[in-house]
């Protein structure tokens, strides 16, 4: 079964929407250039009102180790997801699994060797040195066979959810503004859609 991640999360209701849905995990920005950004505070309030057993993942960018971690001893994180030009050994220093975005958009796309000891890797549509959560595609046919588990992210929503699972076969997926009317705020018609998707194919 392919796992779900529902990223960006900025309201208590989006995340229980996403739980009811089924969704495996959530995502909360700490990259503060984002538009879903959110605080230490409300990222506890909305850790609070999940049920047991939905993963809470801390989304990183270029940030600051002292940053991480004074985010790990304010929220509680299960997972860390660095979407920057963090290295392998920032990554592994923090005692949480971890997944490291590959920038496959661009000409030279991110190289999977240099994070050969990451939980997961996520390949994601921007370009190296951009941010992601753009809700941009990138061409599938070129998503390098990658010897981790991994998680296919980058302009997946309900439509193209179903073919990108049949041509792909990732061990998750991520997504954001495909199940968003605005930056940070979810649909729960959406996110029930693209579980939907993804469960039928
Ligand atoms: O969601 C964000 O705001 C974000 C900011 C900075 C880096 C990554 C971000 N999101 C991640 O980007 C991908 C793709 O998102 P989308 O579905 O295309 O909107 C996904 O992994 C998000 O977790």
């Amino acid at each position: 079964m392919i796992r779900v991640k529902i990223c960006g999360i900025t309201r208590r209701e989006d995340a229980l929407a996403a739980a009811h849905a089924g969704a495996d995990a959530i995502g909360l920005v700490f990259a503060e250039r984002s538009s879903r950004y959110i605080d230490h505070e409300l990222a506890r309030s909305i850790c609070r009102v999940l049920p047991p057993f939905v993963t809470r993942v801390g989304l990183f960018m270029d940030a600051s180790a002292e940053t991480v971690r004074s985010t790990l001893e304010g929220v509680p994180l299960d997972w860390l997801q660095f979407h920057g030009r963090e290295s392998q050994d920032f990554c592994r220093q923090f005692g949480r699994p971890w997944m490291k975005a590959l920038a496959m958009g661009g000409d030279l796309p991110d190289d999977p060797a240099d994070y050969d000891q990451a939980d997961a890797l996520l390949l994601d549509a921007h370009a190296p040195g951009q941010a992601g959560g753009s809700g941009e595609t990138f061409d599938w046919s070129r998503a390098p066979r990658v010897a981790r588990p991994w998680v296919l992210a980058g302009g997946l929503n309900p439509d193209n959810v179903g073919a990108a699972c049949r041509q792909l076969s990732p061990d998750a997926v991520d997504v954001s503004s495909g199940v968003e009317v605005r930056p940070g705020v979810k649909s729960d018609k959406l996110i029930r859609d693209f579980m939907k998707a993804v469960k039928h194919g």
